[in-house]
């Protein structure tokens, strides 16, 4: 039976077909993404059920409506499309991973471990004061985009720095800091807030907006609260609330 004659070829699309799906449902889930995207599977499976019967009056219907739903679905999934197709350039990035500044100066896991302390301490004297902070680590893609909404600095990493540029007078003390390397890269920087409704009701913008570029790209984040003076840490589209500082520097020394 050629139904059963299943090449190599055809595992490997399955795979392939499965870990797509796997991603999508992974960036879609806890928004309202993902209810639009099981309207849509009921909407197929329906417009499959009504072709096997051969119900000429619907099926015209739903043809049609299948012609504009490819563009319908670009609309609807444009903010998707685009955290995808981001998320896969950030981390197949060739040019940055392996670009020459790597090699040559020294941005090795141990070797920059040592500018983690200094966020750390900052972090700590912020949330003793109880001031907001907002503080990006870039992995693998820069941030470019993000870096030219707020104001670049360019300095070497230190602690005073950071308490200085979240310090509430300060005018640079809104937004995020943007830290790539062994430089604090820009402030003021405004990054996107995420839609998760997983999160919790009482989070606001800021945390929303950590959330929202460790989705959107490979990037950590860390929040120190306003209201309550408690540290977060960011990863991957995941919250860790009330972190303390050792477990901070752990999570930073690990990624
Ligand atoms: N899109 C954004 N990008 C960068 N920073 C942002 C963004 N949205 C809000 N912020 C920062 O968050 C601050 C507002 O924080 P808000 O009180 O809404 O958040 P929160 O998560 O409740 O934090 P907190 O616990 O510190 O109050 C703004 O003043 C600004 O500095």
């Amino acid at each position: 039976m050629t139904f059963l004659d299943i090449r190599f070829i055809d595992l490997v699309d399955i795979v392939l077909v499965a870990y797509l799906m796997f991603r999508i449902y992974k960036l879609i889930k806890g928004t309202v993404a993902l209810y639009i995207m099981l309207g849509i599977f009921a909407f197929i499976v329906f417009w499959i059920l009504i072709k096997t019967f051969g119900m000429e009056l619907s099926s015209t219907i739903l043809d049609n409506i299948v012609n504009v739903g490819v563009v319908a679905f670009i609309v609807v999934f444009q903010q998707e499309i685009r955290r995808f197709l981001l998320l896969l350039g950030s981390r197949y990035n060739v040019s940055t991973r392996f670009s020459m500044d790597k090699v040559f100066m020294s941005q090795s896991k141990g070797m920059m471990s040592i500018y983690n302390k200094p966020v750390v301490r900052a972090c700590l004297s912020l949330a003793k004061t109880k001031t907001g902070a907002l503080i990006v680590i870039t992995k693998d893609s820069e941030l470019l985009d993000y870096v030219q909404t707020g104001e670049l600095i360019n300095g070497v990493i230190s602690s005073q720095l950071l308490e200085n540029i979240f310090f509430k007078n300060s005018p640079l003390h809104d937004g995020a800091v943007i830290i790539t390397g062994n430089k604090i890269k820009a402030a003021g920087c405004i990054l996107p807030v995420s839609q998760n409704t997983d999160l919790p009701k009482r989070v606001g913008l800021r945390h929303r907006a950590a959330m929202g570029i460790t989705e959107a790209t490979d990037a950590h984040a860390i929040v120190v609260s306003e209201e309550t003076g408690r540290i977060s840490f960011f990863s991957k589209g995941q919250m860790e609330m009330g972190v303390s500082g050792e477990e901070l520097q752990e999570f930073l020394n690990k990624s």
